[in-house]
């Protein structure tokens, strides 16, 4: 990254070993029914530290998307619970779901998803403005300077590189100081670069302001960025990797894919 501008730490991350920021219980998720029914997560139970960086990885059709989706409160547990902090998210109605996702989740897709006629600043500021929320301005702009975008930040996205554009991406779903941030294969669309400097930035996110962030990726080399890799193999964790490399993470994955 080109703006080597670190987050001061406001909030340091709880010590280890304190309270999980989400923690997924038993969960078990069947896609369809009956004959053709198929059982994604096979009772799936995770601990995701506050102010840690996770990657989940695992073989294609392992269950990783179904995962990332029950924690997020995108796609309901056929059983067991996932929890946001205190909150049983796996008890709660569309509307309270609806409004955790909103003002306690943050989220990063593959598709930067950003809107084409805002700009960056506005794009980073619409979820606060549709929460009514008020911005923390000292928190955008360290954010903003950590993302390296001060000087696009009048932009259309149009007018960005896929990297900016999903550091845009990366520093919305941060601004409002989400329980927990979401990235789903985040650098999927990105060359290695670009995709180097999103995952500078989500790791840096943790690190400096106690960002807990929950990654699925392909890429080994995307999950050395992270303090921990969780393994899944047909819908259950087969193993957990702490302060991964990229060939640490390769030879487990070659390993499950065997
Ligand atoms: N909506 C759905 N309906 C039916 N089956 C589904 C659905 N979504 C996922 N599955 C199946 O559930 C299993 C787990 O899928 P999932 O997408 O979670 O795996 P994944 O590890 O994310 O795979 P990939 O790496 O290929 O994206 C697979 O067998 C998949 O075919």
């Amino acid at each position: 990254m080109q703006d080597t501008t670190q987050f001061p730490a406001p909030t340091p991350p709880d010590r280890p070993g304190g309270p999980a920021a989400v923690a997924a219980r038993g969960v078990v998720k069947t896609h369809g029914t009956g004959t053709s029914s198929v059982r994604a997560l096979d009772g799936v139970s995770v601990d995701f530290a506050r102010g840690a960086f996770t990657a989940i990885m695992g073989p294609s059709g392992s269950g990783k998307s179904t995962l990332l989706h029950c924690l997020a409160g995108l796609d309901t547990p056929t059983s067991g619970s996932v929890h946001l902090g205190g909150t049983d998210i796996t008890r709660l109605d569309d509307r309270r779901l609806t409004l955790l996702r909103r003002d306690r989740v943050g989220f990063v897709f593959q598709a930067f998803n950003l809107l084409p006629t805002l700009t960056a600043e506005q794009n980073i500021l619409l979820p606060a403005q549709i929460a009514r929320r008020p911005v923390d301005r000292a928190r955008f702009d360290h954010i903003v300077a950590v993302t390296g975008l001060a000087d696009r930040l009048h932009h259309l996205p149009a007018k960005l590189s896929g990297g900016q554009q999903q550091r845009v991406a990366v520093a919305r779903a941060l601004l409002g100081a989400p329980d927990v941030v979401y990235a789903d294969e985040p650098t999927g669309n990105l060359d290695s670069r670009s995709g180097a400097e999103v995952l500078d930035f989500l790791a840096e996110s943790a690190r400096g302001l106690g960002q807990t962030v929950v990654m699925v990726t392909h890429d080994p080399v995307a999950a050395s960025y992270a303090d921990r890799v969780v393994f899944l193999r047909d819908g259950r964790v087969a193993d957990d990797v702490a302060a991964p490399t990229a060939e640490a993470v390769s030879a487990r994955l070659l390993g499950l894919e065997g």
